[in-house]
């Protein structure tokens, strides 16, 4: 029996009619439980609700979509740092982005065999066969070169990279590439040519120290430039392709970080670059491959039935050039997103300075695989493309001694040797 100042608790507040008091606690005590049950439950919901929006909200922030690879953590940071260890007198700790890709894998070998410091940075995405990226890391770990699963557009991943690491450079390779594929997946190469390539500078910019930035511009910014061979001074104001113009705004946007808060950057312009481990969606290596199956290739020609012509230059060239590049790299100039003198800015071909023709390419390729291909000879699509490239190299041969060695028949050579071992054409697959 509750006591007598209890039952007062319960007892109408406005004095009237007689109730039954032990009925009235009953109801009372029942409507009190009912309803702090009900504000429980509401709570339960609530604090559900909140987790759920925080959890999306995390999901949103890291990206999820693109970041699905998972970063962070003491074991993770400990194979960064250890991939990022400096093995020779005054070397340094490269963070290399697009590591995963052609150019960055054997950007990353080369770095890491003279003994500098190498952490890759890849997303890993589907362009083109992932497999081949994933063989081209697994050949980077063998040499204890630890990859990064990430994206350039993750700024935390890029902000806990650079405070577990100091590094002394970046090696910028990571982009959407290929210059016909712009017309299919526009926002593609808005997405990592331009948004990525944003968020690494934000990344470099805030460092302390900052590194110094090089980065792989194209030859495709000469656009519709007539004047042969292609000097970094001509115009570079009419790109003819969506890639191009995302590179030419590349070029504008690192000179934008340079101005405002110091950092050091070289922009290389890279002319249709080819050898073993190369991108499948470039024309030597489809061509190959079709040649190979005995499919029909397609050969671009361009208006009145003159020859489209590259100056194709091979891998080992461009790794000297890159190299080069990091060797003689000014450090960044600024700290605390403050620039505190002016910095160093280049941009700078690198070619092989002479083109050969597409038709010549494919008849290399055949002596090579000792087949001959079906050709299909179209008129140029309105696709992009333009007629021909060629590039003054005086400025890198100058600057940065570089002296490409490799013509199209060694470096084609090179490539098909490699081909036919990695797909297994020495090992019961035949050529015809
Ligand atoms: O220097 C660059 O900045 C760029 O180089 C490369 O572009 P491109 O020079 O266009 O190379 P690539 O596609 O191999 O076509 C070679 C030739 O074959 C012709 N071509 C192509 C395909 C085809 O089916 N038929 C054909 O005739 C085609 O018309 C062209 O004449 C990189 O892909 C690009 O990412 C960028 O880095």
């Amino acid at each position: 029996m509750p006591s007598l100042a209890e039952e007062e608790l319960f007892l109408p507040s406005t004095p009237g009619k007689f109730k039954d008091k032990s009925k009235t606690m009953h109801r009372q005590f029942h409507r009190c439980f009912a309803s702090t049950s009900t504000m429980f439950l509401w709570a339960l919901f609530l604090v559900a609700l909140t987790a759920a929006y925080l959890s999306f909200q995390s999901f949103v922030d890291s990206g999820s979509k693109y970041f699905s690879a998972a970063w962070g953590g003491v074991h993770w940071e400990k194979q960064v740092r250890s991939s990022a260890q400096i093995h020779r007198h005054n070397g340094f700790s490269v963070l290399v982005t697009g590591a995963a890709g052609f150019v960055g894998t054997h950007v990353s070998l080369a770095l890491k065999k003279r003994g500098d410091g190498v952490v890759g940075l890849d997303n890993f995405n589907d362009y083109y066969d992932p497999s081949l990226k994933r063989a081209r890391r697994n050949m980077l770990e063998s040499q204890n070169i630890f990859i990064v699963e990430g994206d350039i557009n993750d700024a935390r991943m890029l902000a806990k990279l650079f405070e577990v690491v100091p590094f002394t450079h970046v090696m910028h390779l990571a982009a959407q590439a290929g210059v016909r594929y712009a017309m299919e997946n526009p926002h593609s190469y808005v997405h990592s040519n331009i948004a990525g390539l944003v968020t690494l500078l934000e990344a470099c910019k805030n460092s302390d120290p900052q590194p110094a930035v090089v980065w792989a511009s194209s030859s495709s910014v000469y656009g519709l430039n007539e004047k042969a061979p292609f000097s970094e001074s001509d115009r570079t104001d009419r790109p003819a392709s969506l890639y191009a113009a995302t590179k030419k705004a590349g070029e504008e946007i690192t000179h934008t970080y340079n101005h405002i808060y110091g950092l050091s950057i070289t922009g290389l312009r890279f002319f249709t670059v080819y050898g073993p481990w190369g991108r499948p969606d470039m024309a030597y290596f489809s061509f190959t491959r079709n040649i190979l199956q005995g499919k029909p290739i397609t050969i671009y020609r361009g208006k009145n039935r003159v020859e489209l012509a590259r100056d194709f230059t091979y891998i080992d060239d461009i790794v000297k050039g890159c190299v080069g590049s990091l060797d003689t790299a000014k450090k960044s100039t600024g700290s605390g997103g403050k620039k505190r003198a002016p910095a160093q800015f280049r941009i700078f071909n690198l070619g092989n300075t002479s083109p050969v023709t597409v038709p010549m390419m494919v008849g290399i390729l055949e002596k090579q695989l000792k087949v001959k291909a079906k050709k299909n000879v179209i008129e140029m699509p309105g696709n992009g493309d333009v007629p021909f490239t060629h590039a003054n190299i005086s400025s890198a041969q100058r600057e940065l001694g570089y002296r490409p060695t490799t013509d199209l028949q060694t470096g084609l050579k090179k490539f098909v040797r490699w081909y036919l071992s990695y797909y297994g054409y020495n090992h019961g697959k035949s050529v015809k």
